[in-house]
């Protein structure tokens, strides 16, 4: 009241106190309107009714930064690296196929990979009659001629790592190694597998000659570069490495980063010109939390890394060209990441049952 007063010092009844009362009124229902709205933009998790009103279930609003101009991209081929959070990466992938009426490639022979281990060949895939797929996202092992030439030139393609030593970790318990290598016996199996890897290595791979050991044998050293086509003679020349991680950098626009979930999920709706509700997601694939080998020393994430050096060069190349990426998109960056993280939690308080969802894993 008394801010009022020192503005109006005129008669009540005067009629400039009528006309400064007027714009008064109408400058404060306005601010009052932007407050109520800058409100419901900084508590998007607070406001359900808003969330369901900007996320729009009828996808009439955009909800991206990606610019107007840019025209979705429809054909993705996505390397399914083994124990990366890549089947979440799939599901997405053939979620927006199904939903756009997309064509798939899938394996010919109604399996769920490209006959990984062996290198991708265009006659893998189920006959197309002639028509390019759209959408490629089952495990293939990486093999550039013949994935462009079933894809076709335009054709983006993506994948996905994880940092090795926790790769390794959850590959050695989901490919059951441990009773593989007969060592269940063991308090740590991972350790003891350490103990000699390379010896405990050679020996298998003389049984799997034989026919008589599986192929994710393959997965026990350097997995992640041996789906990304990475032959075994060099994991252990550095220049080797470095050849191939410079084929796979000028291959990929992008490679995502499972411990940066939903950083890369908004690199990849920028790239491939979607938009952000196209990429949201509940995690698949996961152990149970009890399942994990937690006890992983400093000493044992040494000889881990050491092992699988090539993956270790690897990941660390494209976490520097990642930020790199961040850096780029600038400071809306942070408020894309956030928007998805609200709309994954609203979809998991909306759809699922609180407590642990895993397979086995
Ligand atoms: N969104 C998200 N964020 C973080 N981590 C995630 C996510 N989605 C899946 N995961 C973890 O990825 C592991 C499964 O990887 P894949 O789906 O690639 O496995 S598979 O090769 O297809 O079997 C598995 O890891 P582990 O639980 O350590 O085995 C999942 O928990």
């Amino acid at each position: 009241m008394a801010i009022f007063m020192k503005w109006h010092p005129a008669s009540p009844s005067s009629p400039i106190f009528s006309r400064k009362f007027l714009v008064a009124t109408v400058v404060l229902i306005i601010f009052i309107v932007y407050v109520s709205n800058l409100g419901k933009m900084m508590s998007v998790t607070d406001d359900k009714a808003y969330i369901q009103y900007r996320t729009g279930m009828g996808k009439t609003e955009k909800f991206s930064t990606t610019p107007d101009t840019c025209q979705p991209k429809e054909h993705v081929l996505f390397l399914k690296t083994h124990k990366t959070g890549s089947s979440t990466i799939t599901n997405i992938l053939n979620r927006y196929g199904d939903f756009h009426n997309l064509t798939f490639a899938l394996p010919q022979d109604g399996f769920f990979n490209f006959f990984w281990p062996l290198s991708f060949e265009s006659t893998f895939a189920a006959d197309l009659k002639g028509k390019t797929p759209n959408i490629f996202s089952n495990h293939a092992r990486w093999n550039r001629k013949s994935m462009t030439e079933l894809m076709g030139p335009n054709a983006v393609f993506i994948t996905i790592l994880r940092n090795p030593v926790s790769q390794f970790e959850s590959t050695f318990s989901y490919m059951e190694f441990a009773q593989l290598l007969g060592m269940t016996a063991s308090k740590n199996p991972l350790a003891t597998f350490f103990v000699d890897p390379t010896n405990t290595l050679a020996k298998l791979s003389d049984l799997s000659e034989s026919g008589s050991v599986f192929p994710y044998l393959n997965l026990l050293k350097n997995g992640q570069f041996f789906d990304l086509g990475l032959e075994k003679e060099k994991y252990f020349t550095d220049e080797k490495i470095k050849e191939a991680i410079n084929e796979i950098n000028e291959s990929f626009p992008l490679v995502l980063l499972m411990e940066y979930f939903d950083e890369s999920l908004i690199l990849l709706a920028r790239e491939l010109c979607w938009d952000n509700r196209d990429v949201v997601y509940f995690k698949l694939n996961q152990r149970k939390s009890s399942d994990a080998n937690t006890n992983i020393s400093n000493e044992l994430a040494h000889k881990i890394r050491q092992w699988n050096r090539a993956d270790m060069l690897l990941y660390d190349y494209f976490n520097r060209t990642f930020w790199k990426k961040v850096e780029k998109f600038g400071n809306m960056f942070w408020i894309n990441v956030h928007s998805l993280k609200n709309y994954n939690k609203m979809l998991e308080e909306e759809c699922l049952l609180p407590g642990e969802y895993f397979a086995k894993a």
